[in-house]
């Protein structure tokens, strides 16, 4: 930590992020509380990474929090404390400090639990760091879990779970050479990936849009249309493939029904000095003038693939969304292979990809879709640098956050290339 930030000033956003989180119900990246948005890049980056944490291994702390808390205390108390092992556990922050920051802390939010929360963090340090390593690892939601299992297997299952443990490294996408100065390495597929636990905006190379910050599986859909000329980029915001098409030359439209996450898509262009037509509409009814040579449909999902760079997800989540989700997808599906809907030229390529693990969002959706328009065929296009056993023998590959264990990991995706009839 910097000279110059006190300590318990992230230690005080963190907690204000994690609350807004859980009390809002909306991702990390979408929550502002003030304590957060007071700080200095320095000092939100530092409180992200806390936060991230603190979602990333709150089911260890609740395992040593267990005996000295007897009784669960109000959420805003708990997330406090959960915030507190997670730091001393998992990030070997010095107890001493930790501790007085979690009680001063405890005494502006909620001053009757600064003395239990006191005594409790003192004695969950005295255990660590054994008792940390020795405690059970965290099991997904019963829901995501059985679901994973029926697709996967245990085993896998158990790994996935394991690879969520794991701060993920930072990957970005390069559109030109790579700045001095970038540390890492170039993973097969192409994506710089660099050490976690960077501030993004204080990278070099930044600034000038040198490159965008995007996951190795992310930036792997939009590579099978390279050579297209005009690609349309459906439900594109915040943009990571539509700076990939446009990096590889093509004339892309983005378009999405979201003008805030548009906003997004038009600064990362900004930044990048790429360039893009964008469309705030709704896909399933919005109808182009001139059909395209390709469409990239990347379509709303559970996100369950992206849980180890979202570990707050599986708090979010819930059986009962993926329905509606699921018809969404089938619905766009439909809409970009019904020959009426005037998106693609006949003869056209579509890559339909979602970032989530189940299979009900990704490879039932495909075999459905098949059925549903017989003109249209899967492709088998090999992909440089994609190990041969991610792509089933007639073309859509998958990926696991499992995958790749020596480098790093890489979120989980579904990706399937379709041609239209011609
Ligand atoms: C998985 S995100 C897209 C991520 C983006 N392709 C990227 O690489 O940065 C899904 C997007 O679908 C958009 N969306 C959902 N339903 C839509 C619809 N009916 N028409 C257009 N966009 C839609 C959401 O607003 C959201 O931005």
């Amino acid at each position: 930590m910097s000279d110059t930030l006190p300590s318990h000033a992230p230690r005080a956003a963190a907690h204000a992020l994690v609350m807004a989180v859980v009390t809002e119900a909306r991702s990390l990246a979408e929550v502002q509380p003030r304590p957060f948005t007071a700080l200095p890049p320095e000092g939100q980056a530092r409180a992200a990474r806390l936060a991230m944490a603190c979602f990333r291994h709150h089911g260890r702390a609740d395992h040593l929090l267990r005996a000295p808390l007897r009784k669960t205390p109000p959420d805003i108390v708990l997330w406090a404390l959960r915030l507190a092992v997670v730091e001393m556990g998992a990030m070997d922050a010095p107890a001493h400090g930790v501790i007085n920051d979690t009680v001063g802390l405890l005494n502006r939010v909620a001053p009757k639990f600064a003395g239990l929360g006191n005594a409790v963090l003192r004695r969950v340090a005295d255990g660590l760091p054994d008792t940390w390593a020795n405690a059970p690892a965290p099991r997904l939601p019963g829901w995501l879990r059985g679901a994973l299992q029926n697709a996967y297997g245990n085993g896998v299952t158990v790994a996935i779970e394991a690879a969520h443990e794991i701060t993920p490294p930072l990957d970005i996408s390069l559109h030109g050479p790579c700045p001095d100065g970038l540390d890492g390495q170039t993973l097969p597929t192409g994506t710089r990936r660099l050490p976690a636990g960077q501030q993004v905006s204080a990278l070099p190379g930044y600034a000038e849009g040198a490159f965008w910050v995007q996951d190795a599986a992310s930036a792997l859909p939009a590579r099978w249309l390279s050579g297209h000329h005009r690609v349309l980029d459906l439900c594109a915001a915040p943009g990571g493939k539509t700076m990939q098409l446009a990096a590889m030359g093509a004339d892309v439209t983005a378009l999405d029904l979201s003008g805030p996450r548009l906003s997004r898509l038009r600064a990362n262009l900004a930044r990048t000095r790429l360039d893009a037509e964008i469309i705030c509409a709704d896909a399933l009814t919005w109808t182009p003038d001139t059909p395209f040579d390709a469409v990239l449909l990347d379509a709303p999902c559970s996100a369950t693939g992206t849980i180890r760079r979202h570990p707050e997800l599986p708090l979010l989540k819930t059986r009962d969304g993926l329905r509606a989700l699921r018809d969404q997808q089938a619905r766009l599906l439909d809409r970009v292979l019904d020959p009426a809907s005037g998106m693609v030229k006949p003869g056209g390529e579509v890559v339909y990809c979602t970032c989530s693990l189940l299979p009900s969002e990704g490879e039932d959706q495909i075999a459905a879709a098949l059925q549903r328009h017989p003109g249209v065929r899967l492709v088998a296009r090999p992909m440089d640098g994609v190990p041969t056993d991610w792509q089933s023998p007639d073309g859509p590959i998958r990926t696991r956050p499992d995958y790749w264990p020596e480098q790093g990991g890489i979120d989980g995706f579904y990706m399937a290339l379709l041609a239209t009839p011609t």
